[in-house]
């Protein structure tokens, strides 16, 4: 079973030295499979992250690519996997919830999104439930959607309750509607910094995304964030599409020299 009870959880340490508090955003490039994940890698980002972009924001891989992108990344410790949403997922279900443990297997992070729980009262069972499911290297994190509203999803307030309760190392902050709305159309920067702030009193680091489309360091500065996420800016048209290299190297640069 999963420790979520000290500091030692999986993950965690994919935060310590350049990871640190006062460090830059770091930037994080989500990839569908594993020949994406070495252009990610070639390109020089500083985190990978593995869906699948044509089921949803958070939409899980096949088995198979997982595997594949888990053995091509080995040996690059900062990686990471979306499983979906948790009201899609069947853990009574022993197919179901072997399928996802072994998705998961040789990633330190997993995420799952919350929508269409935020009227359920027993969203944070089922939360942790699949969190126990997981091997014990992989920590199960939570994902605020910005636009929870619109996906009835739980309120930020409630996950970061949750964020607390578990010490999650991360979290990722998201739109579930990904039709050309950004984070900020949803959130406005005093709700984001207010919502970064109070993960980090739970020494949690918060990882913004949401259609992003330029590079804004100001911003990421004001909020204090630790990492970026994006997809359809990196790729040749929508998040669909394959990733660009050409988009992808401009991203890193930017990073690298701010
Ligand atoms: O994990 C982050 C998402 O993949 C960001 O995707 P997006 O930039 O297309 O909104």
């Amino acid at each position: 079973m999963a420790d979520t009870s000290s500091n030692h959880l999986p993950g965690r340490s994919l935060f310590s030295g350049r990871w640190a508090a006062d460090a830059l955003p770091r930037l994080l490039v989500s990839v569908r499979d594993a020949s994406e994940a070495r252009m990610a890698r070639r390109a020089g980002v500083d985190w990978i992250d593995l869906k699948n972009p044509d089921s949803g924001s958070l939409g899980a891989p096949e088995l198979a690519t997982s595997q594949a992108v888990a053995q091509e990344l080995a040996d690059f410790p900062c990686r990471s996997i979306a499983l979906g949403e948790l009201a899609d997922l069947d853990l009574a279900a022993s197919h179901s919830s072997a399928n996802v443990r072994e998705m998961a297997e040789g990633f330190p992070i997993a995420k799952v999104g919350l929508a269409r729980l935020g009227q359920s009262t027993a969203w944070q069972t089922a939360f942790r439930a699949l969190a126990r499911l997981l091997t014990p290297e992989t920590a199960l994190v939570p994902v605020i959607y910005a636009d929870y509203q619109a996906c009835d999803s739980p309120s930020p307030k409630a996950v970061l309750e949750l964020i607390a309760e578990i010490q999650a190392p991360y979290l990722l902050i998201d739109t579930f509607h990904k039709a050309g709305q950004t984070v900020f159309d949803s959130l406005g920067r005093s709700e984001l910094l207010e919502i970064v702030q109070q993960a980090s009193a739970s020494d949690c680091h918060t990882v913004l995304a949401g259609s992003l489309q330029t590079p804004d360091h100001a911003t990421y500065q004001m909020l204090s964030i630790s990492a970026v996420a994006v997809r359809g800016a990196v790729c040749h048209t929508d998040r669909r599409s394959a990733l660009c290299e050409k988009k992808l190297n401009l991203w890193v640069s930017e990073f690298a020299s701010a």
